[in-house]
């Protein structure tokens, strides 16, 4: 899967749908995709969607479906009826190999030059070791989620998605020990300096794409910048100095 020409997707995470709309117009040409979420889609659903699509932005459509397979598939089904159709969509790699496969085979029904990319979130960036603890997982001794992110992206992997959400900190070893081609789509992204608000695993623009980043989703650097597009201009350009650097 040849990674896209323009790595930046920015989060519209609002319930204003003239906010909404009125970002991706104003990044349209600037960002790779733009990515709707649960608070959006919540709010405005459908008709939310079709008005932020009219800025002709790739949509990743993030609503982390989580539940029992037949209810997910039903749930992508509805989904797949959108127009246009989103360019990703996703669900929790959490849900187990039969949601998975579940999910795969309801984006399948739609023609492969078509169908949305169908990607697993593995582990939250909003989460740490401490989190992962506390929840039960039992890390054997790793002081990062890493071996954890791992073993649900070989899964997602192997039920034939076409990629993984994870953090930029999993990314050498998800290239390393998961064959390609598989689609990473890294959030919390954060240019030097920037708050890191309740994201706790982050890494900025340029070292998420040295370590192996397709997509890089990024919401509020850039749309709660005075001047969004330009933020994200400002990351394009770090992200060029850098590779520019690394041939050198
Ligand atoms: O592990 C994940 C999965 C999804 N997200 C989403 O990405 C954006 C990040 O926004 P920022 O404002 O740049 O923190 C947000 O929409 C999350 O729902 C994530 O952060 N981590």
């Amino acid at each position: 899967m040849a990674p896209p020409d323009n790595p930046i997707c920015v989060a519209l995470d609002t319930t204003d749908p003239e906010t909404a709309a009125g970002l991706a117009r104003a990044l349209a040409g600037t960002v790779g995709y733009v990515k709707i979420g649960l608070e959006f889609f919540y709010a405005h659903g459908r008709a939310g969607y079709e008005r932020v699509a009219e800025a002709g932005v790739p949509i990743f459509l993030d609503l982390k479906l989580h539940d029992i397979p037949n209810t997910v598939a039903g749930g992508l089904r509805a989904l797949m009826s959108l127009d246009p159709l989103p360019a990703i969509v996703n669900v929790h790699a959490s849900g187990g190999p039969a949601m998975l496969r579940a999910a795969r085979e309801t984006v399948a029904e739609i023609d492969e030059a078509r169908r949305p990319k169908l990607i697993a979130v593995t582990v939250l960036t909003s989460l740490d070791v401490v989190d992962l603890t506390t929840l039960g997982y039992n890390l054997g001794g790793e002081d990062t989620p890493t071996g954890h992110v791992l073993t649900l992206a070989r899964l997602a992997h192997d039920c034939g998605l076409d990629g993984v959400v994870c953090s930029a900190n999993d990314l050498r070893a998800l290239r390393r020990r998961v064959p390609g081609p598989f689609l990473t789509v890294v959030p919390g992204i954060r240019p030097e300096n920037a708050a890191h608000g309740d994201q706790k695993r982050v890494a900025t623009p340029a070292s998420a794409l040295a370590d192996g980043a397709d997509i890089l989703v990024i919401g509020r650097p850039i749309t709660r910048a005075d001047d969004p597009a330009e933020a994200a201009r400002a990351i394009l350009d770090e992200i060029g100095s850098a590779r520019s650097a690394a041939r050198e």
